[in-house]
This record gives C-alpha cells, structure tokens and sequence, in this order.
C-alpha cells in the first residue's frame, strides 16, 4: 500500500508556519494533489485554524489546542492522523505550535498502525530571519525552551529563512551561520512569506491516483514486503524512499525469547546520536509480563504493561542503515 507522505512544519512563533502552509496548500492544489491538514495552536483560540479556513476551506483538517504537542497526550495526534487519513489525502501537512520539537510528532507517528501507512517526507523548520538570533540571549533562562529552538534546526530536512525582506543581506549572513552551525544538511532557502521553489518539499509527492501510472520516481531501498510476524526484517520506508533524514524503523519481535535489558541498554546506547529514540513492548528476562520500553535522552525504562498485542521495537533515527542496523539486532541483542 502506498504510504501518505507527511510534510511536519516547525518554527518558532510567528516565524511564518501558517503563511507557508497557507502557500504550500496553494501550491498544492494547483497541481491537483489533496492536501489535510492538522494544526497544533498554543492556548484555545483558533487564530491559525480561522485564517486557513478562510484560505483553503473544506480540506480535511484536524485541530489540537492548549501547546506544545509533547504536553498534549501523544494518542491525540495518532489519532488525528488516523482520521485524516480515512479522509484519503494526498499529502498530509503538520503545522506544529513555535514551541513544539518536531521529534515529538515523529515519534507520536512510530506506531505500527500509522508506520505501516505514512512515511515521514520532510521536517520543514520556518526561521524569523529578524529575530533568531536574539533568541539564545533572550531565552537563556529557559533551558526547554532553548533546546527545542536548537532542535527545531537540527532534525530539519529544509529550513526557510522568513521575513528576509526586514533584514540586511549582512544580517542574512550571520543567521546563515548560525544554522549551519546546527545543521549542515539542510537545504536553506531564502523566503518572504514563505514563498520558494515548492519543489525543495513537495517533490516526489503527486496525486494518488497518478501515482498509480508513474514511473519509478522514488529510489527503492532493497527489502522484501513487511511482514509482522517475521524473525527479522525492520519495517521502514521500503519500496518507498523517506525524504526526510529521520526515519522510522519497526523491528517485530516473534516468539517468546526474552530479552535481556543488558544488551539492549547497550545495543541503544552503541548507536550514539543516529538513535534518538525507541519504544515498544518487549518480553524481558525475568518478567513473565510484557514490558514498555521507552528509550530517549540516553536513558532506557522499562515497566510492566498489559498490552497483549505483538511484540515490537520501534526505533526513530538519523540516516538507520537498516540492514547493517538489523545485523547488529541480531548478533547485539537477539543472540
Ligand atoms: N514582513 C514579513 N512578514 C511576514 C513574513 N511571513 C509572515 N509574516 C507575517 O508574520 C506574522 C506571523 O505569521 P504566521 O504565518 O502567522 O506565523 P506562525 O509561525 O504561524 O505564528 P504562530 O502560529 O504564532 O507560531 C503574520 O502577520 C504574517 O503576515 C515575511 O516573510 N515577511
């Protein structure tokens, strides 16, 4: 099945998200591929929900309030991924509040269901040229929320700089520095209302039913057809390439084989910084119950659960190499 690609737009408050979402939408339309939408908005006021459905009313779209989406309950967005896509879009676009970490909406989509139906395509961080480099002195008492803007940059696939039609090109240059001391993969564009070339985040995303007809346009990582109840064989973005440098990987785990939580700490851990997190439910030695596992931060937990399900791992990654990642599985943890 066809995975919906899922474009996740971050950046901090009033940067220019709705703008560019608005431009995106457009832009979209134009080529007849069906855009929904899901909005994250700090407080209760529907500020950005409003000035959308005035732009683009009637596309599926779905609202979270009251901040950031790592405060809100992470089923909430799963669950308003999985209604949109009954909707049968195109393209899904997710404009996160100015204080969220897109790695949160990454993480909150690395559950079998959705993992099995969309694909990450790119995390697009929006900049306010004028004032990001005010940000580091005006918010170093905030840890979080330093952290988060340092995110915001770092896990970005493109980031645009907004607003450079209120600064000088000099100005241009040191925020130019500034994101490539954070990120020296992204592609950065120079944008005023976020208008750019949509190619940089729209490209290989066309209406489903052209994709039917179209030539192999994606590059197809090797691997055969997922299947839940294999003894290897991760489930990412086979037959359908990921766009965005963060990548989901699903590892089911069969049979009853416990695990021991020695080697998987240190099989975590081996992986350095390509591992930001994993989650799943694990048999684990010495427990007769099914164990969650939540790695993030270099620290890996583990409590008793009642999930009855299928066991799994879910990692989410920089640049997984699945199959040397699967080998190491194998003889790290398994053997
Ligand atoms: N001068 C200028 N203004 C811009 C530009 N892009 C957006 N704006 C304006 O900046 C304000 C904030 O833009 P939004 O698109 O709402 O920003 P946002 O990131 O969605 O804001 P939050 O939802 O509060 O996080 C609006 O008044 C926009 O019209 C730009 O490139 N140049």
């Amino acid at each position: 099945m066809k995975k919906i690609p899922v474009i996740i737009i971050s950046g901090f408050l009033g940067s220019g998200k709705t703008t560019l979402l608005i431009e995106l939408i457009q832009v979209l339309q134009d080529r007849k591929i069906k855009p929904a939408i899901l909005m994250n908005e700090l407080g209760k006021a529907d500020v950005d929900g409003m000035i959308l459905s005035e732009a683009a009313g009637g596309l599926p779209l779905e609202k979270l309030f009251d901040g950031c989406i790592c405060c809100s309950k992470k089923c909430e967005i799963s669950g308003s991924l999985k209604s949109l896509l009954e909707l049968a879009p195109d393209v899904i676009l997710v404009e996160l509040t100015g204080v969220a970490n897109p790695e949160e909406v990454v993480d909150a989509m690395a559950e079998p269901e959705l993992l099995d139906r969309i694909i990450l395509h790119k995390v697009v961080t929006v900049i306010d040229a004028e004032n990001v480099l005010e940000y580091g002195s005006i918010f170093s008492s905030d840890k979080q929320l330093v952290h988060t803007l340092r995110r915001q940059l770092e896990v970005a696939d493109v980031i645009l700089v907004n607003k450079q039609d209120l600064v000088s090109r000099s100005h241009l240059s040191k925020v130019d520095r500034l994101i490539i001391k954070h990120n020296e993969q992204a592609l950065i564009l120079n944008t005023s209302f976020g208008i750019c070339n949509p190619e940089a985040l729209i490209e290989g995303i066309e209406p489903l039913d052209l994709q039917a007809k179209a030539p192999g346009r994606f590059k197809i990582i090797p691997g055969g057809h997922h299947d839940h109840s294999a003894d290897s064989g991760a489930s990412s973005e086979r037959g359908q390439a990921s766009f965005s440098r963060i990548q989901s990987l699903l590892i089911p785990i069969s049979g009853h084989k416990p695990l021991s939580l020695r080697k998987l700490t240190k099989w975590l851990n081996a992986k350095g910084q390509r591992v930001l997190r994993a989650k799943g439910y694990v048999p684990l030695e010495g427990s007769p119950h099914t164990s969650l596992i939540q790695f993030s931060g270099r620290q890996l937990q583990h409590a008793r659960t009642a999930y009855k399900g299928a066991y799994y791992l879910v990692i989410i990654g920089y640049e997984l190499d699945e199959t040397s990642l699967m080998e190491e599985w194998r003889t790290g943890v398994i053997l």
